[in-house]
């Protein structure tokens, strides 16, 4: 996951394996997407893998493109995994390989859990609109959503952190957070431990460690880190993906007990190039 700041806009995406927008799934859609507001759009190029018809895009995979740019818009809005409850494809257009397009979606209701949403895909070249999409999303409760990570045995629970496998759920996006935060600080080794002092809901304790680590790179200040981070809750998670450089400032809003310099998280994460985790419960 890639979640970063340009300018004013959010770079959205939720999951690294995922089929729409990840970057650790080889048959990823790789639709990256930067969020204004209301607005979201994505440059497009839908890959050669997704012909239906000679040079021609399938339109299955265009229902997905429809699903995934309101679907990553509905989450970012809502705070939480908003999931399709109904979607539509006006194909207007034959979408040809090999062009690019631009995929622009936008929130047009949002009444309590229920986010209404179209979007249209616009040809670069001639501009015009090769297929236009609608759908309702819900906002998922985050205990909602665990629940279904346990049933697909994709919980906590049902994980196995023993050898820091960067494959499981907390991997991705620890790996996410080291992309986030890369380029922004010198690496240098650094562990990170997790603890899951309870499984449900999750405490997560972190215990992070390395050489030394500037708390302020402007001033060189080093200081070891110590951080725990207690009941950690999704909208805290995902609003750190969000706005990685604003990671103190969530936990500490978000009425998390950190001990060490909450400063130096953006650093640490910048730094962050090994991880080991053990459940504890
Ligand atoms: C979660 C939910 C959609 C809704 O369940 P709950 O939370 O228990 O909600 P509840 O039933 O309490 O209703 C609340 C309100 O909503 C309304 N309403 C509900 N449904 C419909 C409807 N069909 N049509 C019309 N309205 C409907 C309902 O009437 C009520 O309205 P009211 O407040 O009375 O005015 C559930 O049915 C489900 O899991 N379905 C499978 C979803 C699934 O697998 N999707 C595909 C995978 S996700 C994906 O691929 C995208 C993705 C990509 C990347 C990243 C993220 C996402």
């Amino acid at each position: 996951m890639s979640n970063s700041i340009a300018g004013d806009t959010t770079i959205v995406d939720h999951y690294p394996r995922c089929f729409g927008c990840g970057s650790n799934n080889p048959a990823s859609m790789r639709i990256h997407a930067v969020r204004d507001g209301n607005r979201i759009t994505a440059d497009w190029l839908p890959p050669e893998t997704a012909e239906g018809g000679p040079g021609l895009v399938h339109g299955g995979y265009l229902a997905a493109a429809v699903d995934e740019i309101q679907a990553l818009l509905a989450s970012s809005v809502a705070g939480v995994p908003a999931m399709t409850a109904t979607m539509s494809i006006q194909y207007r257009k034959p979408v040809l390989l090999g062009r690019p397009l631009t995929l622009e979606a936008e929130v047009t209701e949002q009444r309590g859990r229920k986010l209404t949403l179209t979007m249209r895909a616009l040809d670069n070249e001639s501009g015009e609109a090769c297929f236009e999409g609608s759908g309702l999303y819900i906002a998922v409760r985050s205990e909602v959503w665990m629940s279904q990570m346990d049933k697909g045995g994709k919980s906590f629970s049902g994980m196995d952190f023993s050898n820091g496998d960067l494959s499981t759920f907390f991997g991705w996006h620890v790996r996410s957070l080291r992309e986030n935060y890369r380029g922004t600080a010198e690496s240098d080794s650094v562990t990170a431990r997790v603890e899951f002092a309870n499984l449900q809901p999750a405490q997560w304790v972190f215990r992070l460690d390395g050489p030394e680590l500037a708390i302020d790179p402007a001033t060189g200040a080093e200081a070891r880190v110590d951080i725990e981070i207690h009941s950690l809750g999704f909208n805290t998670w995902l609003a750190m993906l969000e706005r990685p450089e604003r990671a103190a400032d969530l936990l500490a809003e978000s009425g998390t007990r950190v001990h060490g310099e909450p400063g130096a998280l953006t650093t640490f994460f910048a730094q962050l190039s090994s991880t080991e985790t053990k459940v504890t419960e």
